[in-house]
C-alpha cells in the first residue's frame, strides 16, 4: 500500500487546541489538525511551517514532537507526525478549511475527527495539556 507522509500542528492556547474542518477532497467534513504532506527535500519542521502558512496565513514555531500516527486508510497508509506548535505571527485565517474551533478537555470529542486522529486526541488527553 502507498504511504503518505504528513505533518500536523497541535496548536494549544489557554488550554484549548485548534481544530480545523477539511473543506475539500474525499475526507471533506472531517476534523483534523492543520498540516499536510511533506514534500521531497523538506524536513518535517519545514513542511509544517510551509503548510500552516499556506492554509492559515500564520507563521508557527515547531516546539516539540507529540505523537506519531500510523494508520491504514482503505486506499493508503498514513504516517503522520504531530508537533506542538506556537503562533509566531498571524491570526489563523482559514484559506482552505471550512471551519475551525478551539476545543478544550470538555468538548474535545464534540467534533467528527478523521479516523486517524482519534489516537492523537487520546494522546493529548493522556498528556493533560488541555483544560
Ligand atoms: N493535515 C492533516 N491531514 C490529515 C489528518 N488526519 C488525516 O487522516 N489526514 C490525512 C488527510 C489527507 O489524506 C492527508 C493530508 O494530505 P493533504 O491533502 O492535507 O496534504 P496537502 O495539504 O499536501 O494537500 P494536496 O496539495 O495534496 O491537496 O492526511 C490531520 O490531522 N491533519
Amino acid at each position: 500500500m502507498k504511504t503518505i507522509n504528513v505533518v500536523a500542528a497541535v496548536i494549544v492556547h489557554d488550554g484549548k487546541v485548534f481544530a480545523t474542518q477539511r473543506g475539500y477532497g474525499e475526507l471533506a467534513g472531517g476534523w483534523e489538525f492543520p498540516g499536510g504532506k511533506v514534500e521531497a527535500g523538506e524536513t518535517s519542521e519545514q513542511a509544517l511551517v510551509r503548510e500552516i502558512r499556506e492554509e492559515l496565513e500564520t507563521t508557527v514555531s515547531v516546539d516539540s514532537f507529540v505523537y506519531q500516527v500510523e494508520y491504514d486508510y482503505p486506499a493508503f497508509h498514513l504516517s503522520m507526525g504531530c508537533y506542538m506548535c506556537s503562533i509566531v505571527e498571524g491570526h489563523l485565517h482559514l484559506l482552505e478549511h471550512s471551519a475551525a474551533k478551539w476545543l478544550g478537555a470538555a468538548n474535545l470529542r464534540s467534533v467528527d475527527w478523521l479516523p486517524a486522529d482519534i489516537e492523537v486526541v487520546n494522546a493529548l488527553e493522556a498528556k493533560g495539556v488541555l483544560s
